[in-house]
């Protein structure tokens, strides 16, 4: 069958630069665009399936990666942008003409709390970090795509060099746990 993972990994996957220093994010309005600077590259970057992320039309995955907050800053028509879901954990910053999720936030004490998540294919220089691995593969077959056909895309996740995992990958959940056991006391 034929799909899309993502354009940017579609046709194989460009490495980023070593001394790249980041660039600033549009969203997709016509006119009086959102932007946010990033003043770092990111790390982490993979393609996540879950529902909640934000994805190109047409694609089966969204892809995401962190910098600090610190680094991220809304450069113009601020106005625009509002949070998707105030009670989720990510606070995903979207603007509201275009629907493109800028940043997301965590405010709420969590092992990635200081990080935000960004998608930087909204950026127009390149030399961002490359995808790392692929998260929440199984997700998509909540939002109606066939289990029949999830192996393909698997499949062609491994055929572009990446792991798939069906939450994060393991250094992630490292971490998640890690913050688990220290609130209760164990760590
Ligand atoms: N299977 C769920 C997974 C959702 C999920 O847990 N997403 C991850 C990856 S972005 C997460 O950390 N969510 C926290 C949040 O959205 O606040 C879905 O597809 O909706
Ligand atoms: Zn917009
Ligand atoms: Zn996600």
């Amino acid at each position: 069958m034929a799909f899309s993972l993502h354009p940017v990994i579609d046709n194989g996957i460009t490495k980023g630069a070593a001394d790249f220093t980041g660039g600033t994010i549009y969203c997709h309005c016509p006119s009086d665009k959102v932007a946010v600077t990033l003043k770092s590259n990111v790390v982490h970057n993979h393609a996540c399936g879950c529902s909640k992320c934000w994805k190109p039309k047409g694609a089966l995955f969204a892809i995401i990666g962190v910098l600090p907050r610190d680094a991220v800053s809304v450069t113009a028509n601020g106005s625009k942008l509002h949070v998707l879901d105030p009670e989720a954990t990510i606070q995903r910053n979207a603007c509201k003409e275009c629907g493109v999720h800028l940043f997301g936030r965590i405010e709420k004490d969590h092992a990635f709390k200081g990080l935000d998540f960004v998608h930087v294919e909204l950026s127009d220089v390149k030399g961002w970090q490359e995808p790392q691995f692929a998260a929440f593969v199984s997700s998509i077959i909540e939002q109606g795509f066939d289990p029949k056909d999830i192996d393909q895309v698997r499949g062609k996740f491994k055929s572009l060099g990446l792991e798939t995992y069906d939450v994060l990958s393991p250094p992630l959940m490292d971490m998640l746990a890690a913050f688990t056991a220290k609130q209760a006391g164990l760590l």
